[in-house]
Parts: structure tokens; C-alpha cells; sequence
């Protein structure tokens, strides 16, 4: 492009500054409420919380986003909890969590963040992750790159486990027989000699770290693909690796994950994983 020619409009340019402005206004709804009194509710178990900020949030987004792109489709978590079907389709669909790390934010514990995925024909184009008590706005679009704000992110090129810091959730599934293989899947990774094992509180900040090199690798049984879809564009466009927990090529709606800087860390921690059963997104 000449210098002072037309700038070069690219499909998507419009739905990815939208997703910034409304992700930034997000923030600033969540940073305001994050010192608050909250009304809690419990939705899949007593660790599965929301508040009225939750919801308020995703109203807030996707109303803005139907006004500016009204033949888009929704997927967001407080709407699916609240019935609504989860289904990826080939149309432009944005996928939303109003708030992650909900618990986190109902403890007034800063990490919590806003994510809002975009996918066409079913394949990741964008996303945009607020980290929004630290002002971090993390944002990759399919083959430009990732960023934190400014910075551009590269993942880590680890390769041995015994090197390794790994990120994962507990999630809100909470039965004995499901505690029992979480507890051994990490028991599992120290015996290995990993350098520690994380948990966070928020599925897509931890990716994100991973996403910055911040950590080598991630996985989760029982996440949500709202947690996901916006994380696994900056991971991808960081150089990182996000697939199934089998080894498999990602299926966002199957509620399992391996992310990891390099191809052979996360066939490592695949290895090392008991699988745990957790349903799928798209299946009621
Ligand atoms: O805070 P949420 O949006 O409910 O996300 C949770 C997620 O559902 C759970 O599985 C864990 O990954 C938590 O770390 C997330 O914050
Ligand atoms: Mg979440
Ligand atoms: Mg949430």
C-alpha cells in the first residue's frame, strides 16, 4: 500500500474494533462493580456462581454487537445456562463470556477478565480478552499476530516437562469421583517433575499467560467453549499449540483442553492426563 493511499479495509476489520470498544466498555462496568455488594446465585453446582453483573455485562455486549451486525449469531455463557442453545454454525458467530472468573470477582480476587471470540464457516478469526483489573487488553486475528496491549506475545518453546509451569482449573464440577482424577492428573505432572502446577481462577486469563510465555502449557476438563474460543486465537498466533486432550485437532464445543508452547510439550501432558468426562457445549 502506498504511503497515504485508501487504507486497505480487511473482512472483519469493523467486528474486531467492536469487539476492543466493547470489550474496553465491559471492563470498565466489571472494574466499577468489582468493589461492590453482589447478588450471588449458583447455577450448574455451589461452586458454579453468577452475579447480576454477569448477566448485566452480557447484555450489555451483545446488545451493542446485534445493533452494529444483527444477521450475527450468540453464544454466551449466561444465555446458555439460561436455555438457550449452544450451536456453532457457519454464520458469523461471536462467543462470549461476560465475566471469567466469576468467583474471583464475587471475592473481590483480581483475576477476572471479559472474552469475546469471533468465528466464521466455524473457524476462529478473532479474539479479544480484557483483562480488566489490569488494564490488558490481549487480542490476536487468524494469521496477524497476538498482543498484550502493545506487545506482541510469543509462546514458550519449552519441550521438557520437568521444566515445565503448567496453568489449570478446577472448574465447577465438584463429585468425588471427578475431584479424585483431577487431584491425580496433577499428582501426575509433580511426579514428573514439573516446576509447579497453577490454578488461577480464570480459565482464559491462564491461557492467556500461556499465550505470553508466562507458563508452558495448560489443560481443563469441564471448561466451557466461552472460555476458550477468544483465548485459543492469541495462543495460535502466539506459536502455541491448542488441541484436544486425545491428541486430536481442538473441538471447542468438547469441554477439554491442551494448550501448550510447543507441539511436544503438549503430546507430554496429554500423555500424563486421565481423561474426565465432562459432556459437551452442544449436547443439552
Ligand atoms: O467464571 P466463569 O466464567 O464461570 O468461568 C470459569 C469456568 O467456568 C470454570 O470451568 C473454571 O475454568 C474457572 O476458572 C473459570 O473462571
Ligand atoms: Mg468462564
Ligand atoms: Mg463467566
Amino acid at each position: 500500500m502506498e504511503a497515504g493511499g485508501p487504507a486497505v479495509v480487511s473482512q472483519w476489520d469493523e467486528c474486531f474494533q467492536a469487539a476492543v470498544q466493547v470489550a474496553q466498555r465491559a471492563g470498565q462496568v466489571i472494574r466499577k462493580a468489582f468493589t461492590e455488594e453482589k447478588h450471588v446465585s449458583t447455577k450448574t453446582s455451589a461452586a458454579d456462581l453468577v452475579t447480576e453483573t454477569d448477566c448485566l455485562v452480557e447484555h450489555l455486549i451483545i446488545s451493542e454487537l446485534r445493533k452494529q451486525f444483527p444477521s450475527h449469531r450468540f453464544i454466551s455463557e449466561e444465555a446458555t445456562a439460561a436455555g438457550a442453545k449452544c450451536e456453532l454454525t457457519s454464520s458469523p458467530t461471536w462467543v462470549i463470556d461476560p465475566i471469567d472468573g466469576t468467583c474471583n470477582f464475587v471475592h473481590g480476587f483480581p483475576n477476572v477478565a471479559v472474552s469475546i471470540g469471533f468465528a466464521v464457516h466455524q473457524e476462529l478469526e478473532f479474539g479479544v480478552v480484557h483483562h480488566c483489573m489490569e488494564e490488558r487488553l490481549y487480542m490476536a486475528r487468524r494469521g496477524r499476530g497476538a498482543f498484550c496491549n502493545t506487545q506482541r506475545l510469543c509462546a514458550s518453546r519449552e519441550t521438557d516437562l520437568s521444566k515445565a509451569l503448567i496453568l489449570t482449573e478446577i472448574g465447577s464440577k465438584r463429585d468425588p469421583a471427578t475431584l479424585k482424577l483431577l487431584l491425580s492428573n496433577m499428582e501426575q505432572l509433580l511426579l514428573a517433575k514439573a516446576h509447579g502446577v497453577r490454578v488461577i481462577g480464570s480459565s482464559t486469563l491462564a491461557l492467556c499467560h500461556l499465550a505470553a510465555g508466562a507458563a508452558d502449557a495448560y489443560y481443563q476438563f469441564g471448561l466451557h467453549c466461552w472460555d476458550l474460543a477468544a483465548a485459543t486465537v492469541i495462543i495460535r498466533e502466539a506459536g502455541g499449540i491448542v488441541m484436544d486432550t486425545t491428541g486430536g485437532p481442538l473441538n471447542l464445543m468438547a469441554r477439554r483442553v491442551v494448550a501448550a508452547g510447543t507441539q511436544k510439550m503438549a503430546t507430554l501432558i496429554a500423555q500424563a492426563l486421565q481423561p474426565i468426562s465432562c459432556g459437551q457445549d452442544d449436547q443439552a
